[in-house]
């Protein structure tokens, strides 16, 4: 059977080509993104560049904070993973609205309890690699004291570790690896 990913974040840069890849490869994909940066105009070229395999793409206006919205999501489509690309990351506008950050970055355990309880265990967190420098200092060598204090600092990178670390937790917790 055709498998089916839901991507959160689908309009956007990353999640948009990741939607066409995964079209390309004959897959079923649902996108939940709520636009705030990115356009359906995405969406319909992804669907156009898909050729006939466009057909297998669904979108949905979805905020992820709205859990009666993706409720309806995960009734509507049995999943067999989640990608999620849904955030915000600009590093000044974080540091000027860190609450909005806080706001809209950590709403990814309730997509999770909502995968749980339909039975979907396959999350791909995608997050940037800037926020795990530190303690973990493979990634970056030279440069990881300069990126360090530039990006440790501002919430966006602080609060991406923090969800990631939690995710993780999450879903050792619960089996859902
Ligand atoms: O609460 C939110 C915040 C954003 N979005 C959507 O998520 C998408 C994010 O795409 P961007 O083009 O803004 O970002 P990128 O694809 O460049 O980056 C994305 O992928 C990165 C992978 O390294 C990081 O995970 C980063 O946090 C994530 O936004 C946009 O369509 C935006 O509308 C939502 O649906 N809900």
């Amino acid at each position: 059977m055709t498998k089916s990913f839901l991507v959160t974040g689908g309009a956007g840069h990353i999640g948009s080509h990741t939607v066409l890849h995964l079209l390309n490869k004959g897959f079923h994909v649902v996108v939940v993104d709520k636009l705030n940066n990115a356009s359906e105009v995405a969406i319909n070229r992804v669907v156009e560049l898909a050729a006939d395999n466009g057909k297998n793409l669904v979108f949905h206006t979805v905020d992820l904070r709205d859990r009666e919205a993706l409720e309806k999501v995960f009734s509507s489509t049995k999943f067999d993973a989640v990608i999620h690309f849904a955030g915000l990351k600009a590093v000044g506008e974080s540091v000027q609205k860190p609450l909005l950050y806080y706001n809209n970055n950590l709403m990814v355990p309730n997509s999770l309890e909502v995968m749980a309880s339909h039975g979907c265990k396959k999350l791909v967190f995608s997050s940037s690699a800037l926020c795990m420098v530190g303690p973990r200092r493979f990634l970056v060598q030279k440069s990881s004291l300069f990126l360090q204090q530039i990006h440790m600092e501002e919430p966006s990178s602080l609060l991406k570790r923090y969800v990631a670390i939690s995710t993780n937790q999450t879903m050792n917790g619960n089996n859902l690896t």
